[in-house]
Order: structure tokens, then C-alpha cells, then sequence
């Protein structure tokens, strides 16, 4: 059995959900350490390993000797937000059938937020609701995905729209993971970090801006800690407050609307990925923000010139993908946000100051994407 070393011991935090309450562990070299970590929730032993290709060939050795004293199945989906399909959801299904499990075992998350999120919808139905754990390995789920609950697949009418809120009973976020991730990955999810400074805490945005963004993407020990430990308390205060998004936990989503529009409009092939698209949806609610008057034109610039300056996928160097503003709008109806046909956008008074606006006119989206077009300058 593998020991939790004492030098190599997790930041813990929690989720503050009631009786549903779970840990969150952070650290470096958590994955050998899973088999412990797990076993409060796997009393039966065995437990349903869901990961895709490239995760599996990279960590999946070292995932199944921590696992050693337990009974394995592992279901290896291709790579991509493609996964996240009514067909990818049946092939977990069928794995989980065909390994013979049943409510009392233990599905594990092994991989990015589309391995997240997939499993744990899959584990929210199975036969009712199987527990299940999340062990994230890329920046983006680590800060990001594989908190809070939200679960589901993509289907032709847009992102996320069938799914559940549907707890881990853990997360084991190991930092070492992230070693191995492509720089364009990194860049995603440091989108998702970026976000979490943009709607409350400005001076996290501080810090990215002077120092933490560029050493984050360098993959620096201690930035990376921060940055994740950062995230995760405020995901897990906003979510601990408002699982079911009826109020504050919209903000989570600053940049999502025109990001799903986006991501939908490009197809789910990896031509356009989550943190890419949250990256432009963010700029865009900031000038969105300016334009209605909501917002100071300088804190529009210093996000722009953050971006321009890590290299980020921004307004100007996405606009290729912003030619059709009728057609992101109508996209943009099918939001879960909306509320009577009206779009709901999460707006801007400042850096670190979001807020919930409810009640805008497509017509209004429209000639905002409009303006941003380069057919539209003078
Ligand atoms: N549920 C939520 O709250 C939530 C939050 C944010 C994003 N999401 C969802 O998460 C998805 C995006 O997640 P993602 O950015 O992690 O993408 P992903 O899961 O597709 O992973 C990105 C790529 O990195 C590879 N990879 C994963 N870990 C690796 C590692 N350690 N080393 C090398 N390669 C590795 C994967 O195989 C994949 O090719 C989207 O579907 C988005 O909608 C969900
Ligand atoms: O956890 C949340 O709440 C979020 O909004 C986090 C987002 O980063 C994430 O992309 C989420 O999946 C989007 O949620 P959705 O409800 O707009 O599908
Ligand atoms: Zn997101």
C-alpha cells in the first residue's frame, strides 16, 4: 500500500456542501498516492478507470500501481471535446456494463475537463447515480472542471445542454501531470485562471498580469500551486453557496456565452478548444461592458494588452471566426442562462467586478459582434 509521505503532503480544501461535502487534494506527486486517497470512497475494491489515449499512455502506469490493490477495468476513449457526445456517453455506459459494476464501486474521472465531465455525467446515471472521483491532468480541469459538479455532453444545438449537477466525492488535482501537457493546453486552461481574477479578485489579476501568467505557462512549481489552490477556493465558495446556479455561480461563466457560440461554430474538432474560446468570450464581455457603458475603456485595454502580451487567443487574432454575428447570436439563444427568450450575459463594472445581466436583446448581441468585425471599421 502506498503511503501519504509527510514531505509530500496535499493542500486539502473542501467543498462546503453539507453532507456532500469533498476534498479537494493538491500537491505534487498525488497520483501514486490515489490508491489512499481513494479508498474512503471504494469500500467494494473495484473501481471503473475512465481516461482517453493520451492521458492513459502517458500516466496510466503509474495510476494502475497505485491502484494495485484494487480490481481495475479501464475504458480508453479517443482524445477530443468530440467525446463529449451521445455516442462517447454510451460507450462509457457500456464499459461500465460489460465490467459488471454496480452502485456500491467507484468510477474514477482520469483525465481533462472532457474526460470530467463525460464520466461524470455517465456516472450520474448509471443505474441511478454511482460515486465517483476526479483526478484531473490538465491545467484546465485542475483550476477549473473537475470542481463543482457540472457534468454533461454537447449535442448539434450547443455546449453542455444535456447534463447534471452531479458531485465528486474527491479530487486529487497531482501537479507533476501537468508536465507532460502541450504549451497550446497550458494556454487553455490558463484562460479558466485568468477568468477567476477577471470576475472577483483583482488582485489575483494583479499578479498574473506582473508576474504569475507568464510563469504559469512556464509551468513554474510554486506559480502553478497558487494559481490552482487560488481557483479552487474561489470555485469551491461560489459553488458551496450556489450549486445549482440560480444566482451567484453564473459569474463562473464571464466569456462563456460568446465561448459556446464560438466553440459550436467552429465544431467540436480542436480547431477551436474551451480555454481558447473563454479566452475571446472574456475580452468580448469586457468590451461588450464599455459599449453599453458599464465599464472604464481602460480595464477593456489591460485585459487586451494581458492577453496580446502572453500570446493569448484574443478579439484580433480570432477574427476569422466573428464573420457571421447573426449566426453566434442565434447560437447564443440556446444558453442555459436565458431566461423568456432573453439572452443572460455576465458583464463587467471593472477588473475582479462581474456581475449577472439579464434581459439583453439578440439584436443588441448582434450589432455588438458586428462592431468587432474588421468589415465593420471605417
Ligand atoms: N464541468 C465544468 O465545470 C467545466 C469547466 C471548464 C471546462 N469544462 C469542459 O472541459 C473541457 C475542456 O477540458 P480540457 O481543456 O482539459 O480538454 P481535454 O480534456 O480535451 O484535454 C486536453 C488535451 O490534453 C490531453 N491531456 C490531458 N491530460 C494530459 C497530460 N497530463 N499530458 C498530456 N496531455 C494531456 C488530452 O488527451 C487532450 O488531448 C470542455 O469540454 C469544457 O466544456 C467543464
Ligand atoms: O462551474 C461552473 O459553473 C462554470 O461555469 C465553469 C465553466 O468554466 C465551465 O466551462 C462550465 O462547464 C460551463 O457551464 P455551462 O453551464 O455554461 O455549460
Ligand atoms: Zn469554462
Amino acid at each position: 500500500m502506498n503511503e501519504v509521505s509527510p514531505h509530500n503532503a496535499p493542500e486539502k480544501l473542501t467543498v462546503e456542501l453539507g453532507d456532500r461535502r469533498y476534498p479537494i487534494y493538491i500537491g505534487e506527486g498525488l497520483l501514486s498516492q490515489a490508491g489512499n486517497l481513494i479508498a474512503p470512497y471504494a469500500p467494494s475494491k473495484k473501481v471503473a478507470i475512465i481516461t482517453d489515449e493520451n492521458v492513459w499512455a502517458l500516466h496510466g502506469k503509474t495510476l494502475e500501481a497505485a491502484l494495485s490493490s484494487y480490481e481495475t477495468h479501464v475504458c480508453v476513449r479517443p482524445a477530443g471535446e468530440a467525446q463529449k457526445s451521445f455516442e462517447g456517453l454510451e460507450q462509457v455506459l457500456e464499459s461500465l456494463f460489460k465490467g459488471g459494476f454496480d452502485r456500491s464501486d467507484l468510477l474514477i474521472a482520469f483525465g481533462g475537463g472532457v474526460i470530467g465531465d463525460l464520466a461524470g455525467f455517465a456516472a450520474s446515471m448509471f443505474k441511478r447515480g454511482m460515486p465517483f472521483v476526479q483526478i484531473p491532468t490538465t491545467l484546465l480541469a485542475q483550476v477549473d472542471s473537475s470542481v463543482g459538479g457540472k457534468t454533461a455532453i454537447n449535442n448539434r444545438f450547443g455546449k453542455n445542454l444535456v447534463g447534471a449537477f452531479y458531485q465528486p466525492k474527491a479530487v486529487i488535482a497531482d501537479t507533476d501531470v501537468l508536465k507532460t501537457l502541450p504549451q497550446r493546453e497550458i494556454k487553455a486552461g490558463y484562460a479558466e485562471v485568468l477568468k477567476y481574477g477577471l470576475l472577483g479578485d483583482r488582485a489575483f489579476f494583479d499578479w498574473l498580469d506582473d508576474e504569475g501568467g507568464e510563469k504559469l505557462l512556464a509551468l513554474d512549481n510554486a506559480a502553478l500551486l497558487k494559481a490552482i489552490k487560488q481557483s479552487c477556493t474561489t470555485k469551491a465558495r461560489i459553488v458551496a453557496a450556489d450549486e445549482h446556479e440560480k444566482g451567484q455561480r453564473a459569474l463562473l461563466n464571464l466569456g462563456h456565452s460568446f465561448a459556446h457560440a464560438l466553440e459550436l461554430d467552429a465544431g467540436y474538432d480542436g480547431d477551436l478548444l474551451h480555454g481558447e474560446a473563454v479566452s475571446v468570450g472574456m475580452e468580448m464581455a469586457f468590451q461588450y461592458s464599455v459599449q453599453k457603458g458599464l465599464c472604464d475603456n481602460d480595464a477593456a485595454i489591460r485585459v487586451g494588452r494581458h492577453l496580446e502580451k502572453l500570446s493569448m487567443p484574443s478579439i484580433a487574432s480570432e477574427q476569422t471566426r466573428l464573420v457571421d454575428p447573426k449566426r453566434l447570436t442565434h447560437y447564443m439563444g440556446q444558453d442555459k442562462k436565458n431566461e423568456s427568450g432573453l439572452i443572460t450575459l455576465i458583464l463587467v463594472k471593472s477588473i475582479g467586478g462581474a456581475f449577472v445581466q439579464k434581459g439583453v436583446a439578440d439584436k443588441d448581441v448582434e450589432n455588438f459582434l458586428t462592431s468587432l468585425t474588421a468589415s465593420s471599421d471605417p
